[in-house]
């Protein structure tokens, strides 16, 4: 049998912090047990009550309340506590139990939505805390199941990390003493940012082991540049049966240089963080001035690091051993997840308004959709909570798009971004003519984007890097399982909700990796969309 949560604009699933009036109450489980599931799972990750509640966005007494099997639940905050246990709990009749979404497509969107803060630079702050022997509070982190698995990383070496009661900050405190035999290793190998944690702890220890880094299926990305990278701080890294022994062989020197081979994200974010803790100046060449980039940057500015040059592709960081301050940091939006956002009004043909839009992050973006023809109005610029980061309002209206002359491909900032690539597809499969989509970053990334044929758009892959889309589709309602990717599985959520009548996405549980209330969010803007499990 089918448990349905049915979510439309007037129902939709307010996480509210004590939920009472649910939405749907699985008939087939007596909640009784399913308080015994989730008391048992939660046990299982050597979770507290309160900390269960921290993570779900609820209180002690609630979590309480649903052990002991008296609060009615929704499908959907079953999804959250799963996805906060970062397991599958429902299970009945025997198999574990994966989230799918039902979407009925067609339906236009309107109003306005906000973008969150990123996934992407709340890692790399959450691994950046461990640098600070002060207390770091992080406001409007998004609750993602990316930001739970760093969360559960530092909470096995010992700090403190605590979610407000409203669940908006969250206040990190490094131990003393790093207890590194206690990694939680099954965490990090799910999380490629764990990678992150090699230029703080290469400060503060001569040797430590850490396990192999994972993330999203896109094919190979080596840690080879990471190495390279932090080889000027003594960093000799012995990678065996599953984890990275490393020995930091200190000389003494106060400065030093280092040239990236490649231009990454977290690579430059981990030679900062290397440079921020050794005393003395480092200067980081070929650094990549990303959005995250920036975010790290404004924070160790508050612990009172020196870095010159943020948002080029020269740092020069002066470091120190011992950091200590108390600060309050507003991590930067998601200029992703405003993509995300615009990509919903753009191939539903809405008119619709995606607030809080870091604009320095989204130039090219919006220069290439002005191209294939999209009408949008951009609002002055305000700042960010942060003070640094530059917000504004877009609104994209129904147009009618035509494939541009040239590809379109992904560079490092401040170039289109490599994780707004698969939107573009989406995109130039509802604009006229052909588009030529050109993903050299990423082996194993385009390929996800196949699945978009189900839908009837005309995808084809001309090798593992390179899509020829052409359109305008006229999508229909299919049931696709969602790619192991978190981009390509959003971007076919996208494209269902454009397809005229019924279709089923199997297995979302990805996206939770990286977006926070995506369904329930796109629902407030008109969207049909169920949750269910078998
Ligand atoms: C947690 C986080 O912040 N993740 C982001 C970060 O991952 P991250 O920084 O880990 O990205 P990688 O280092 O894996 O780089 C992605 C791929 O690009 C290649 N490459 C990168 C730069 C370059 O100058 N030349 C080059 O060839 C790498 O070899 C790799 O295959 O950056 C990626 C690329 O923007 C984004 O998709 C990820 O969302
Ligand atoms: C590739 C991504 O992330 P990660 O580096 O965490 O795998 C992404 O955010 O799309």
């Amino acid at each position: 049998m089918t448990d349905t949560t049915t979510l439309t604009p007037s129902d939709s699933p307010a996480l509210d912090p004590t939920p009472t009036g649910s939405i749907a109450v699985t008939p087939s489980a007596p909640l009784r047990e399913v308080g015994a599931l989730i008391r048992g799972a939660r046990q299982g990750r050597g979770l507290t009550q309160a900390q269960l509640a921290e993570r779900v966005g609820t209180s002690q007494s609630a979590v309480n309340r649903i052990e002991q099997g008296g609060q009615n639940l929704s499908l959907e905050l079953l999804a959250r506590i799963s996805g906060a246990l970062d397991q599958q709990l429902v299970s009945i009749g025997g198999a574990p139990q994966r989230s799918h979404l039902r979407v009925q497509g067609g339906r236009k969107l309107s109003g306005s939505i906000a973008v969150n803060s990123s996934k992407n630079g709340a890692v790399a702050l959450l691994c950046a805390a461990l640098l600070n022997r002060g207390v770091t509070r992080l406001h409007k982190v998004a609750r993602i199941v990316e930001v739970d698995r760093i969360i559960d990383v530092l909470r096995s070496l010992g700090a403190s990390v605590t979610w407000s009661a409203d669940g908006e900050t969250l206040e990190i405190i490094a131990p003393a003493e790093l207890r590194l035999d206690a990694i939680d290793a099954d965490a990090a190998r799910r999380t490629r940012s764990v990678l992150m944690f090699l230029g703080p702890l290469s400060g503060r220890f001569d040797s430590f082991r850490l396990p192999y880094a994972g993330g999203c299926d896109l094919g190979t990305r080596t840690v080879e540049p990471h190495l390279i990278a932090l080889r000027p701080f003594g960093v000799g890294v012995d990678a065996q049966a599953g984890w990275y022994d490393v020995k930091v062989a200190r000389d003494g020197r106060t400065t030093r240089s280092i040239v990236l081979t490649e231009r990454g994200d977290t690579v430059t974010e981990n030679a900062i963080l290397a440079a921020a803790a050794h005393d003395g100046e480092t200067v980081i060449r070929n650094a990549s001035p990303n959005y995250m980039v920036q975010d790290l940057c404004f924070y160790l500015e508050l612990l009172g690091i020196r870095i010159e040059g943020i948002g080029t592709t020269t740092l020069r960081v002066t470091g120190q051993s011992e950091i200590r301050a108390d600060v309050d940091y507003w991590p930067s939006e998601d200029p992703v997840e405003a993509m995300s956002l615009l990509t919903a009004g753009i191939v539903t043909e809405s008119t619709l308004t995606v607030t809080h839009a870091p604009i320095e992050f989204l130039e090219i973006e919006l220069a290439t959709l002005a191209e294939m023809g999209l009408v949008f109005d951009v609002s002055e610029e305000y700042p960010a909570a942060n003070g640094r980061t530059r917000l504004v309002d877009i609104t994209v209206h129904p147009s009618k798009l035509r494939a541009p002359i040239d590809k379109i491909h992904a560079m490092p900032f401040p170039g289109l971004n490599i994780d707004n690539l698969p939107f573009f597809v989406i995109i130039a499969a509802m604009a006229e003519g052909t588009t030529l989509v050109h993903d050299w970053v990423y082996e194993g990334r385009a390929i996800h984007l196949l699945d978009l044929t189900r839908l009837g758009a005309s995808v084809t892959l001309r090798d593992p890097h390179r899509l020829d889309v052409s359109g305008p589709a006229h999508l229909s309602g299919a049931e696709v399982s969602c790619p192991p990717a978190l981009r390509p599985a959003v971007v076919i959520l996208l494209a269902m909700l454009a397809a005229k009548g019924e279709s089923v996405l199997r297995n979302v549980d990805i996206i939770a990796r990286g977006y926070e209330g995506l369904q329930e969010r796109l629902v407030s803007l008109g969207a049909s969309i169920d949750t269910f499990r078998d």
